[in-house]
């Protein structure tokens, strides 16, 4: 699913007014209408107390229209209108009108702390005040207005987005944006509910449709795109009646160190079970039986030395190599690192140690196969990259890296964000099960594997973000976010694979009567 930024979601409403010859005043009845709708739906008539709290702007206009709406179909509504400006939009203005005919309870203005509302903890917030619009710094009482809706624990229905949240950038203060229970988010999710920083202030997400012109959502190119099963599916490569091992290349996974061979082990396990043919693992003499005992799929090629990896030296022809897995950082297997890009030119997927090495000696990147695929955890990029100011900053800095040394890199974290051609697929499955030992060296093994089949790089990366998400997310299923350990993500995969073919998700977009009568009209 497309990620649209501010502009385009402009750009759109504009577009979809002139080709649909509707007003943007019926754009915006369209969106208050859709909320109304999820709410209805849900709350059946009951008599909680609703505070619609509008801004005085587009975001405040769809409040407007949802206010209408419940008090039509009888609903306890109390608006408000936060006059933090006087500038109302005409929009806004068209709907204030609107509302003025349905009731003479008609919204009360709040300009101080002296006009907030008592809210009970039962009651339910509507947080219209700010939408994609907010461009310059809060007033003060209005971020006090914030945190009078999260001291009163009532539950916060957020449109469109928290209102306190930029598009393009991160905000100093928790107090300065509200905590959203829910967001109801127009045509398009938006970035900022994938970025560490933002997405804390919505507890859950949905998308309503809008009906926005359907050649502009199609054709509209973006620079993120959220990843499900729709966009991984299209990638999938079947397997011939009459295919042989030889079909499905030859791993070579390198890493190990005393006391950490199980690393490897997962790495190895992970790139059979998504389906390469052969897997051959370089690691240090003292994990030669234990590899070979736990995998025996697996063969083994060891280092000359007992405890480290110091040279790397194989008579294979691997299709693919994956380096760094529990390698250590020690001064030798630097060296042997540095020798070895200096000599390699198959396809590579860089992770953990090895890419902390790269960080200490960073002219060995320049090396780096085109499409590298390397998979830091966020201290990992940071020794990579350097500091960021906030995580528009990290993506940036990321971009430019990835450009710089023409590579793939996985932002790894509770939305994986994989980052190739300047543009970002964040990644829709996983779970805080994954917050556990040895997750990343199946995530390595996985890409590798999928290398390993043929698949391009960047979908190895972003098929295999999904695959590894998709699987810890039905392991959970039966065994909890706490039992789940890496080893039953390479359990599940075949279960993450099998789910590709079972009945299509249900549309993370909520169609609109009116919009399907339309697409059937056309
Ligand atoms: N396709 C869609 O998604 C549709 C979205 N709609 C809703 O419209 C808003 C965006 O509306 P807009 O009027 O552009 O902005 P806001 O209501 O978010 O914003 C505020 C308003 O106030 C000005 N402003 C900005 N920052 C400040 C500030 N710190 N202090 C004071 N004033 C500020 C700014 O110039 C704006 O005028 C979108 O999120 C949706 O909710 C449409 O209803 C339908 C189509
Ligand atoms: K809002």
């Amino acid at each position: 699913m497309k990620i649209f930024s501010k502009a385009q979601i402009y750009a759109g409403d504009t577009l979809t007014s002139e080709r649909q010859k509707i007003s943007s005043i019926e754009l915006m009845e369209r969106a208050g209408v859709q909320i109304f709708n999820w709410m209805h739906l849900r709350m059946q008539g009951a008599q909680v107390p609703i505070h619609i709290f509008c801004g005085i702007g587009n975001n405040g206009g769809d409040g407007l229209v949802i206010a209408r709406h419940l008090i039509i179909h009888g609903y306890n509504v109390k608006t408000y209108i936060v006059d933090y400006n006087n500038k109302r939009s005409a929009d806004f203005l068209a709907h204030y009108e609107r509302l003025k005919g349905v009731t003479k309870a008609w919204p009360e203005p709040i300009h101080d702390p002296s006009d907030f509302p008592e809210i009970a903890p039962e009651d339910i917030i509507v947080d219209a005040i700010f939408g994609i619009g907010l461009n310059r710094p809060i007033s003060k009482w209005v971020k006090d207005l914030f945190m009078h809706f999260r001291k009163s624990q009532a539950f916060t229905l957020a449109v469109d987005v928290p209102s306190g949240l930029f598009t393009d950038k991160a905000i100093e203060n928790e107090n300065d944006a509200v905590w959203a229970g829910f967001t109801l988010s127009f045509a398009s999710p938006k970035l900022i509910f994938f970025l560490p920083e933002t997405a804390k202030y919505t507890a859950q997400w949905e998308i309503l449709d809008i009906g926005l012109d359907p050649e502009f959502l199609l054709t509209t190119e973006t620079d993120a795109e959220l990843i499900g099963k729709a966009e991984v599916l299209p990638n999938y490569i079947p397997r011939e009646r009459f295919s042989h091992k030889g079909d499905f290349g030859h791993a070579l996974i390198i890493g190990g160190s005393y006391g950490k061979i199980g690393a490897v082990t997962l790495t190895a396990r992970a790139t059979l079970s998504v389906g390469a043919g052969l897997v051959t693992t370089y690691i240090p003499k003292c994990g030669y039986t234990a590899m070979q005992a736990s995998f025996p799929e697996a063969m083994v090629i060891t280092d000359s030395h007992e405890e480290k990896i110091t040279k790397i030296n194989y008579n294979i022809k691997p299709t693919v190599i994956a380096f760094g897995i529990g390698a250590g950082t020690e001064g030798e297997t630097l060296e042997a690192l540095e020798h070895f890009l200096k000599e390699n030119k198959t396809p590579l997927v860089i992770d953990a140690d090895g890419l902390n090495m790269l960080s200490t000696k960073k002219s060995l990147l320049k090396y780096l196969p085109e499409n590298t695929i390397l998979t830091p955890h966020p201290k990992e990029l940071e020794r990579l990259i350097g500091a960021w100011k906030d995580d528009f900053e990290k993506l940036d800095k990321v971009k430019a890296f990835t450009k710089k040394y023409k590579v793939i890199l996985i932002i790894k974290g509770a939305y994986s964000i994989t980052v190739f051609n300047d543009k970002l697929f964040v990644n829709s499955t996983g779970n805080p099960g994954l917050a556990t030992a040895g997750s990343g060296d199946v995530l390595t093994g996985i890409i590798t594997g999928l290398l390993a089949q043929g698949y391009h790089p960047s979908v190895a990366a972003i098929f295999g973000t999904y695959l590894h998400g998709k699987s810890a997310d039905l392991g959970a299923l039966n065994l909890g976010f706490q039992s789940l350990i890496a080893s039953h993500v390479i359990e599940y995969l075949g279960d993450a694979f099998l789910d590709l073919f079972l009945e299509p998700e249900p549309p993370a977009v909520e169609k609109s009567p009116e919009h399907e009568e339309k697409q059937k009209e056309a």
